[in-house]
């Protein structure tokens, strides 16, 4: 058999909550598919980016923070993201430049030394940092473990991005392709567009319903140049209810425009998007309902 020169395989970023790990796959991939927000942990679903190449292709697996697990949800989370490290060719571990290394690293280090992928480590934000805090930074992050390389990005400043393409694209394993060249992410859309809305949802309201928000995308039904979209966001308590709607559904209304902004970019049409907010107390802890929303 030739040697296929064409490379292609599975690649993810790790590391601890707010490291950057979402806005460095948007960044590669050069198109918003995984929600990011300035809170930990907001990262829920594991959403594939592929990156085609004349002679490679890269497919990004966006998984959530681990995190000690409290409730249902934590612990199948923490599930999601071993299963989906243990499939992957390459790991990028993300250390924000401007944090010091510590010990939530280093148990991600070893939780991921123990794994067949090559570990690379990628220090994230490094516009937020002067050179010589980027030098020292590379150099603690060198002594954290034995990486494959370690190569210093800013996503925001779109800095380095192609390096670490780059980087990444070598640890691949020599394969034929692995996905069709017009295909950006294998998501169903549906979830996509639930996460379109959890995202608008959130925004400004973050610190009082940080990880009590779901949405169910319930109906989506084409007609034409208009695609009808009708979704409920699902929050624990009659309180975070009132937040979510706001005084005279003012709240609710700019909820839906953002959203729709960016789901009709997805979808292609017009949309006409219906959401109802509803009360599912604890839905956390709900095995059934978190079946259905997805968990
Ligand atoms: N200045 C700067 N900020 C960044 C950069 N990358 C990410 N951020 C910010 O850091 C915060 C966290 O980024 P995310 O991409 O959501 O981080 P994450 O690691 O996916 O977070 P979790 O989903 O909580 O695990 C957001 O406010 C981003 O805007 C960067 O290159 N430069």
């Amino acid at each position: 058999m030739p040697d296929l020169p064409y490379r292609a395989g599975f690649a993810c970023f790790v590391g601890r909550p707010n490291a950057g790990k979402s806005t460095l796959t948007n960044a590669i991939i050069g198109q918003k598919i995984a929600i990011t927000s300035s809170k930990p942990q907001t990262t829920r679903h594991v959403i594939r980016g592929v990156l085609h190449k004349p002679d490679s292709q890269l497919v990004l697996v966006d998984t959530p923070g681990m995190h000690r697990p409290k409730t249902l949800l934590g612990e199948r989370l923490n599930d999601l993201v071993r299963s989906t490290w243990s499939e992957v060719d390459v790991i990028g571990l993300c250390i924000p430049a401007d944090e010091p290394v510590g010990k939530g690293d280093k148990f991600i280090t070893a939780e991921i030394s123990e794994l067949k992928a090559k570990v690379i480590a990628v220090v994230t934000k490094t516009d937020l940092v002067g050179k010589q805090a980027l030098a020292e930074q590379l150099l603690a992050v060198s002594r954290l473990g034995d990486f494959a390389d370690i190569v210093p990005v800013s996503a925001v400043a779109g800095d380095q991005l192609d390096m670490l393409v780059d980087v990444m694209l070598k640890y691949l394993p020599r394969s034929p392709q692995l996905y069709p060249d017009d295909m950006l992410t294998d998501e169903p859309e549906h979830v996509l567009i639930a996460e379109m809305i959890r995202e608008a949802a959130l925004e400004g309201v973050r610190d009082e319903l940080p990880h009590s928000i779901a949405v169910l995308v319930e109906e989506i039904i084409p007609e034409g140049n208009l695609t009808k979209i009708f979704a409920d966001i699902y929050v624990e308590r009659t309180s975070q209810k009132a937040i979510v709607i706001g005084a005279g559904a003012s709240r609710l209304r700019d909820v839906g425009s953002k959203a729709r902004v960016d789901i009709e970019q997805l979808v292609g049409t017009k949309v006409y998007l219906d959401l109802h907010v509803r009360v599912a107390k604890e839905w956390q802890r709900d095995p059934k309902l978190l079946r259905r929303l997805g968990f």
